[in-house]
This record gives C-alpha cells, structure tokens and sequence, in this order.
C-alpha cells in the first residue's frame, strides 16, 4: 500500500539552497524513494516571483513522488500548517557594512516569529532542521519561542561539515568517502567548529583501521585538516562569489534522512541539539555532537575519551557559542 504523504517545509525557498534543496526532496533523497512528499515553500513578498517560477519548475519536472498542490506562500502561517518536517533556510544574510549584532538582531526577530507559526501549525511531533546561518543561535532561538516543541525536535545543520571532514580524509588517502566514518563536528557552524578524527575509521580489505593509522601525519590532522574543514564555506564563498549550495542542500537531505530513517549500524553522525553539558559542552546551547539516530530519536554517542588537545577546542567552540546566545538574548531585550 503506498505510504502517506510526508509534508516537508523549506522556509527561503526562492534562494540558491533551496532551488537544490527541493528537487532531491521531490526525488526522495531525503525520505526515501517510496516516501511521497507534499512541499511547502516560503519566502518572502520580495521573492514571490521567483518562488512561483521554482514551483512551475517542479510541475515540470513531473515528479513521481510529489503529491498535492505544491504550497508556494509568503505567509509563514499557510507555510507551516501541517508540516511533518521543516527545513529553516530562509534568513537574513550579513550585508556590506553590517554589524554582527544588527544580523543576529534580524535573524532573532525572524526565528522568534516562525517558531510561533510552527508552534501553533505544524503537525505534532514535526522536526527541525535549521540551515540559515548563524545556524546554531537560530535553533537556539526558535526553541526558546517555541516552547511546545520538544527540544529534542529542534537541530541544526553540521552535517556539511562533517561531510566536508570525511571528504578531506578521503581525498588525502585516496580512498571511496563511503569508506570512511565517524569523523565528528563538535560546536558551532562556524569557524571555531572542531572536527575530530581521533575515533574516525576506514574501512580497508583485511578490518576497520584509524584514520590516525593510515594517515601517518598528525601534523596535518592536528593543522591543515582542522583549518581545511573550518575555512571550507568561506573558501567556497570565495570561489564562487556565493555560498555553498549543492552541498549544502545534499547535507540537509543526509541529515534528515538519517534522523528519521535511523543510522548505518556502528556509524555516527555530527547534529547540532540541545545540549544538557554532556562532554562538558556548554548546557542550554545548540552544540554539534557524535549522534546515532532509531526510531525517529537522535542519541549522543556516550564514553569517547577526550584528549587535551580536543578539551581546548571543545571548550572555544562551546565559548562562542555561549557569547553567541549572549548576543542574541540581548538583541531580544
Ligand atoms: N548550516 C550550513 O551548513 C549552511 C551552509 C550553507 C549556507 N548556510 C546558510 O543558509 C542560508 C541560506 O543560504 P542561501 O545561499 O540559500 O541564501 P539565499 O540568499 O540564496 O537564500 C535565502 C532565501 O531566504 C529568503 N528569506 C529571507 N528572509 C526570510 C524569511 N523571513 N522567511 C522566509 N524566507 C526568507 C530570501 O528571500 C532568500 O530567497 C544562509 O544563512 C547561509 O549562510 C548554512
Ligand atoms: O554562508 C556561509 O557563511 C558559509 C556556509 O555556512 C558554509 O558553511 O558553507
């Protein structure tokens, strides 16, 4: 019997991860290819043009598992109604002259509004994923506005960079990515992330051997490999002149995917949750950690040692992300 039809929100839809976002979503990279899926688009007034031409778009592509209308609005209440899942991807992006604070006063005063619509529309249960940077903060504030939600619920995206990390290490060794695992992304989507190999394996034809084993160079895992990963989206930016998309949106699709789906057996993945201090991380911040994922639920990887040289940089990441949550407590008052 055909399943019924999942309702998946992506919020900045008319923007450039959300022209690469809904395909694979309509596809079924994000909820499997026999999962049909309902999609609801937001953007604002500003973008209502170009959000009807990506929804004319998916008519044309003529998508097997898209069902219903596609919802296309600029009304947060139409958008979030009903909505088994939401991607938050819309945002306010730091413009020329532009202060720190006067983006994270913007992007509070967004996510403070759509937590309230979400609270109020979505289906019970739904799950968050939020994109828009500063990724971490802007879960941090539609949890606090959205009381309801069950923290549990509510996540944001670090899964770009963990696949950025295993991509570096699969490069460096020469070996398929999908080879490599449990690479972590602790902290903050930004620049003072940690991305640690210290319990990431490869698989290889006689066992499962350390990433540390293999590639015989601690100098460039302690050095080049963690600045590589840290400084991948403003490398992109400069590439590009715009930030990732592609990877971006694959990212959201991987993560979602392995929330609701569950993960590999003896595999972990990075999920910016709540954090309650486990490993000493910051309590009442959105902290990337190790998760494994059953049933629908995520669950902290428990017991890995920490070395020294990891402390320090949990604890930095875990300090800006607390400085963040200052900044953003004060933008409310
Ligand atoms: N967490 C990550 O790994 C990661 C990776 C890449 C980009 N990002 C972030 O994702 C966000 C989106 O990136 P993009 O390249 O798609 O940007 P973009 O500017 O192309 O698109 C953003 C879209 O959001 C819309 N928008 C603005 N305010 C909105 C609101 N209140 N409600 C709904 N929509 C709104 C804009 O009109 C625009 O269409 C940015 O904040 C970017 O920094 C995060
Ligand atoms: O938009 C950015 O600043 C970069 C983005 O978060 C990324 O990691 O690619």
């Amino acid at each position: 019997m055909a399943k019924e039809p999942v309702r998946v929100l992506v919020t900045g839809a008319a923007g450039q991860i959300g022209y690469a976002l809904v395909p694979m979503i309509a596809r079924g990279v994000m909820l499997g290819a026999d999962q049909p899926v309902i999609l609801h688009m937001l953007d604002i007034p500003p973008a209502a043009e170009a959000l009807n031409g990506v929804k004319m778009e998916l008519v044309d592509a003529a998508f097997p598992l898209l069902k219903g209308c596609v919802v296309a609005t600029t009304d947060v209440v139409e958008a979030c109604t009903g909505v088994n899942i939401a991607v938050m991807v819309g945002g306010f992006p730091r413009k020329e002259g532009m202060e720190r604070k006067d983006v994270m006063s913007k992007n509070v005063s967004i996510y403070k509004s759509q937590a309230s619509a979400l609270e109020q529309h979505a289906a019970p249960n739904c799950k968050v994923l939020v994109v828009a940077n500063p990724a971490n903060t802007n879960a941090l504030i539609l949890k606090e506005f959205a009381p309801s939600i069950p923290a549990k619920n509510i996540t944001c995206l670090t899964r770009l960079d963990h696949n950025r990390a295993l991509g570096q290490i699969s490069e460096k060794l020469n070996v398929q990515v999908s080879d490599v695992k449990n690479v972590i992304i602790w902290g903050n989507h930004s620049s003072t992330q940690y991305p640690d190999v210290n319990h990431a394996t490869v698989k290889t034809p006689s066992a499962e051997k350390p990433v540390r084993e293999l590639v015989k160079d601690d100098a460039w895992l302690n050095g080049e490999f963690i600045t590589t990963v840290q400084q991948r989206g403003a490398a992109i930016i400069k590439a590009r002149k715009l930030s990732s998309a592609l990877s971006a949106a694959s990212a959201a699709c991987d993560h979602i995917r392995d929330w609701v789906l569950g993960t590999p057996e003896g595999t972990w993945v990075s999920m910016g949750v709540y954090s309650d201090g486990l490993y000493n991380a910051p309590a009442g911040v959105i902290y990337s950690f190790p998760v494994t994922c059953r049933n629908g639920e995520w669950t902290i990887v428990q017991g890995l040692v920490i070395d020294e040289f990891s402390r320090k940089k949990l604890d930095l990441t875990g300090a800006e992300l607390t400085e963040e949550k200052e900044l953003a407590y004060s933008c409310l008052s």
